[in-house]
């Protein structure tokens, strides 16, 4: 029976699973629920749904902070819980992991020994550059074009990348994501109303908010608590709060980006003139983000459906193709892997 072969994006929010043999793609919350600090109560979706709710001796954590692995044994077990259905196919199963460029090569060996020294027992693990994944993602013909710009709007980071002829040619990863637009609103609200909201409260006034392209006088119910009166209760809360406290850090983003535009070399620019840029990750979705950026930038912006996906399509196409996944994917025990050499 032949081995299976997985494709992994591990994000700070969602962990993306292609699954050869299956043909299929999944994804799920990368959170877990642990009980008086020591169980695992739940994983996943589950555990993100206790988020906030859960009682005192219910831990809700997530493994990844800012694109790495801030908590490798509950990573490894999240995982492995995850895969477990799978049983009698990941025992000895091939991995190839989407990481971020721009981290320490600790932090990108964390990814790699993650799988390595699982239970699992992988037969090999291979590392590709979430960029250049997320090109494929977008149907860009990675190994042939020469400039391509693409901005991953992700939960707890956006990763900035110029690909060229099947390389990177520049990255950086901001901390900058869902998460950190979502603090800026509970701080705004706090602060201004004198009301806490939690987290996914925060999300929810994100995503139901078209931001950039709904009339200035909407608004939307939400619950938590007045600092005020001290007790549970419910506020409305207008789209130009949402508005203005994601507007520093999606300005910080607009800076980044062109900053990186002004440091490319010329003849990769004049293709990302000509092409625009792309945007992938679950942050795409915001509605209006495009627009907002095609003004701040002044370059088309061009997405596809389920942007969040499109690294771990990129994956998948790299796992089905022998090419690619010569040409584009590494092991970081390879003779010729360039930092350990
Ligand atoms: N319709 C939507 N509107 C606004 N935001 C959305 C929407 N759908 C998803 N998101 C946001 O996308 C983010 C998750 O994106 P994604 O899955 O790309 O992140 P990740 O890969 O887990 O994180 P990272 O790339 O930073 O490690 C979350 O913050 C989520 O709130």
């Amino acid at each position: 029976m032949a081995r299976n072969v997985y494709g992994l994006d591990l994000g700070t929010y969602d962990i993306k699973i292609f699954d050869k043999k299956k043909d299929r793609i999944w994804h799920a919350k990368n959170v877990i629920a642990m009980k008086d600090k020591k169980y695992i109560f739940s994983v996943g979706d589950d555990a993100y749904e206790m988020y906030e709710k859960a009682p005192g001796n219910i831990q809700i954590i997530f493994p990844m902070k800012n694109g790495v692995i801030a908590r490798f044994d509950d990573m490894q077990y999240l995982l492995g819980d995850l895969l477990k259905e799978e049983r009698p196919f990941i025992r000895g199963a091939e991995y190839v992991i989407a990481v971020p460029t721009d981290v320490t090569e600790v932090e990108k060996k964390a990814f790699y020994d993650l799988v390595l020294h699982s239970e699992a027992k992988a037969k090999s693990v291979r590392i590709v550059e979430r960029g250049l994944a997320d090109g494929l993602g977008l149907g860009i013909d990675v190994l042939e074009e020469p400039g391509a710009f693409i901005a991953n709007l992700g939960g707890g980071t956006t990763e900035l990348s110029v690909l060229s002829y099947g390389g990177i040619v520049m990255n950086r990863l901001l901390k900058i994501g869902g998460e950190q637009l979502d603090s800026a609103i509970a701080n705004l609200v706090r602060h201004s109303k004198d009301f806490i909201i939690g987290r996914p409260t925060a999300e929810r006034l994100r995503k139901e908010f078209g931001v950039f392209d709904q009339s200035t006088g909407s608004f939307l119910t939400v619950y938590g608590r007045d600092m005020m009166r001290g007790g549970p209760s419910h506020i409305d809360i207008p789209i130009s709060l949402v508005r203005a406290a994601i507007k520093e850090p999606l300005r910080e983003c607009v800076r980044a980006i062109h900053s990186m535009l002004n440091r490319t070399p010329p003849d990769v620019r004049r293709n990302i003139n000509k092409n625009g840029i792309y945007i992938t990750g679950g942050l795409a979705n915001l509605r209006g983000i495009s627009t907002y950026l095609e003004e701040s930038i002044g370059l088309p912006v061009h997405m596809k459906t389920d942007p969040e996906l499109c690294a771990v399509k990129g994956l998948q196409r790299i796992i089905l193709n022998k090419t690619l996944y010569r040409k584009l994917s590494y092991s970081m025990l390879d003779e010729d892997y360039r930092w350990l050499r």
